[in-house]
């Protein structure tokens, strides 16, 4: 799915009414029945008092469609009409005449005094600013956004939280308990500097012309479930361990082990024929204890890895997890780069090992897949002062080296020279000691089974985030561990492969 800026949002919206010969108006009403389809679906608690705040412009349009259909259906409302402006839209100001025809209680508030006490209302619905926004709130907006926020009410925003602006960074903004937002993602829905105002996202479908949205050119998009389901490759009758790819998982080493018994447990759940460990002397009695599917190959030293040789012929390598940092471990790193040309995932101590030596960076064969956590990225790419600048740089860096770079967070973005996706799946469960250890295995298992590095990042972090939705109701999110991940990599399968009628 696209993501596009305002701009393209307008044009897309103004072609829609062109191409499909409707009123604009039809398309406010569309859009407030699929927000209202929505929120009556969360909220079918039609006695709760209900107080929606409407600007003048579209998204108070929205704003006052909604009033009316929660209205007709017997809900409690009330509308609060903020007149930042003289200036209405037609389309709100059709709904504002449209809402005193049909009696339903509302108010204009122009001046802080008449701001209503809030305390009286369960539920608030904002539709203050949408997709127009264009300058910082102030004003009435801001005051009335303010009180909003010192409430502490649920607060669902029509399109976006009032006040976020899609392009640059926000200071201020309506703290939305869930945005629903109308059929195209927007970026600033998923940074982490907007966590503030964007808790939850909804995506409703508002009947946007396909074409129109096709011609709108754009290098950002979000991972959906039909995109992974798309470029799984079936699964043969006659496979075996050798045609299902070998995948090599290089790390650990004393007190770390762990790390790479997880990333092989991983790799091999992914759907991988064959997976060797390549550790310190250390960890060959762990692995094979603890995960006897693995081959193991150690380094001649026992603690950390100083040399990386064997005779095997991995399809995929995994390098990096649980290895540390001494000198000599390093130096192994970097002859083993030198010579490797097996697709690559570097994680951890791997990236740490780039960043202290950072004309490294130029062996790594194209394609090679960095998974940095924030201050692993910080490390190898400088500070950044917000999102849209840390994303710039990451885009830099990605096409210098010509990298593929899996930033992890609540959304993890996947950032190629070319393009920038978007990863919806996961909880904070996948918050947890092992959780990147667990996803390098994954991403290495996808890419020694033949998929493109970009198929396997996009496929490992959408499975890796999946496991963690499809168990909520199961495993509580602060209970949910690394190996939670590993056993529910197939039920993550299921769901992908699953038929939606
Ligand atoms: N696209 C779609 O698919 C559909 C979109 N729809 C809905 O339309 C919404 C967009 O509506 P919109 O364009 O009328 O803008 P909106 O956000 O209501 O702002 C209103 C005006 O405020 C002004 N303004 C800006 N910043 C300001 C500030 N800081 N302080 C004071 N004023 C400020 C600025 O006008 P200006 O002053 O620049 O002339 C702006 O035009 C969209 O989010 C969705 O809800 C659906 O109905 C149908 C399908
Ligand atoms: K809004």
């Amino acid at each position: 799915m696209k993501i596009l800026t305002s701009e393209q949002i307008r044009r897309v919206d103004a072609e829609t009414i062109k191409r499909e010969g409707i009123p604009s108006l039809e398309l406010m009403k569309r859009a407030a029945k699929a927000f209202y389809d929505r929120f009556t679906e969360r909220f079918p608690d039609k006695n709760s008092p209900v107080l929606i705040f409407a600007g003048v412009g579209n998204n108070g349009g929205d704003g006052l469609v909604v009033a009316r259909l929660l209205n007709k259906s017997g809900y409690n409302v009330k509308v609060c009409i903020v007149e930042y402006s003289d200036h209405y839209t037609e389309d709100c100001a059709h709904n504002v005449r449209r809402i005193k025809a049909e009696n339903i209680s509302y108010m204009k508030v122009r001046e802080e005094k008449e701001i209503p006490e809030l305390s009286g209302y369960d539920l608030l619905i904002d539709g203050i600013f949408g997709t127009g926004l264009s300058r910082e709130v102030s004003g009435i907006a801001a005051t009335v956004i303010q009180r909003i926020n010192e409430s502490g009410k649920p607060v669902i925003s029509i399109d976006v939280p009032s006040g976020l602006f899609l392009d640059r960074p926000t200071s201020f903004a309506v703290h939305a308990t869930e945005t629903i937002t109308f059929e195209i993602p927007k970026l600033a829905l998923y940074l982490p500097d907007n966590q503030a105002y964007t808790d939850k996202v909804t995506i409703v479908p508002i009947g946007l012309n396909k074409e129109a949205i096709a011609q709108e050119a754009s290098n950002m998009s979000l991972v959906e479930r039909c995109n992974i389901r798309a470029l799984l490759k079936p699964l043969h009758k006659f496979a075996h361990k050798g045609t299902q790819g070998h995948g090599l998982l290089i790390g650990g080493s004393l007190g770390k082990i762990g790390s790479v018994c997880l990333a092989s447990r991983a790799a091999l759940r992914s759907g991988c024929g064959l997976v060797t460990a390549f550790v310190p002397g250390c960890g060959t009695s762990v692995l094979q204890t603890a995960f006897p599917e693995a081959m193991v190959i150690e380094d001649r030293n026992g603690t950390h890895i100083t040399s990386i040789g064997y005779t095997i012929r991995p399809d995929a390598v995994g390098i990096g997890v649980g290895m540390g940092l001494l000198p000599e471990t390093q130096e192994a790193f970097y002859r083993f780069i030198q010579q490797n040309r097996a697709p690559m995932v570097i994680d951890a101590d791997g990236l740490n090992i780039l960043s202290k030596n950072r004309e490294w960076l130029s062996l790594l064969p194209p394609d090679t897949i960095l998974t940095p956590h924030p201050k692993e990225l910080s490390r190898l790419i400088g500070e950044w002062r917000e999102d849209y600048e840390k994303i710039e740089k990451t885009i830099a860096f990605a096409k210098k080296y010509r990298l593929i770079v899996v930033l992890k967070g609540a959304y993890t973005l996947i950032v190629t020279p070319e393009h920038l996706y978007v990863n919806r799946t996961g909880t904070p469960a996948l918050a947890t000691a092992g959780s990147g250890d667990v996803l390098t295995g994954i991403i290495t298992g996808l890419l020694a089974q033949g998929y493109s590095p970009l198929e396997a990042a996009q496929s490992g972090v959408f499975l890796h985030g999946l496991t963690a939705d499809l168990t909520a109701a199961e495993i509580h999110p602060r209970s949910f561990i690394a190996s939670d991940i590993i056993d529910n990599l197939g039920r993550a399968y299921f769901e992908i492969e699953k038929r939606i009628r």
